[in-house]
């Protein structure tokens, strides 16, 4: 059975993506392991831990896209997302900076 999330409605991507931003850089700076799962995958003591949910998460997009499970599809996709933002923060890239990443390639 596929995974769901409960009274999902559209959005603005670029809002969305914002506001999570924010909020992961406030978990980076104020939130300790203990209280957030966010500081948790940034303490250096994690080691490889965000690495490897960036392959597993990938890898569940992969299996729900084989299951042509659409919102199964949509959850994966937002947890991938999420943990993107988290590697963003920890590297320092930001939102604006990976938007002109894109918009460069455009032709
Ligand atoms: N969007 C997300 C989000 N998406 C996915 N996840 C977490 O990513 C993990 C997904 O991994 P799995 O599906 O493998 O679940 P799991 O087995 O529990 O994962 P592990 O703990 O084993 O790594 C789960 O722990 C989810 O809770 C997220 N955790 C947090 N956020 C956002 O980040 C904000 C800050 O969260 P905290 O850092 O927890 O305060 C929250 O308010 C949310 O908006």
């Amino acid at each position: 059975m596929g995974v769901r999330t409960a009274n999902v409605k559209d959005g603005n991507i670029g809002e969305t993506l914002e506001g999570l931003a924010a909020v992961i850089h406030q978990r980076a700076t104020s939130a300790t392991p203990e209280e957030s799962y966010t500081a948790r995958l940034l303490t250096p003591e994690k080691g490889d831990k965000l690495l490897s949910k960036l392959a597993e998460e990938s890898s569940e997009i992969i299996m729900a896209c084989k299951d042509e499970d659409h919102d199964h599809i949509r959850y994966e996709m937002g947890d991938l997302l999420y943990h993107i933002l988290v590697v963003a923060e920890k590297y320092g890239i930001t939102l604006d900076e990976l938007a002109g990443e894109l918009d460069a390639r455009r032709h």
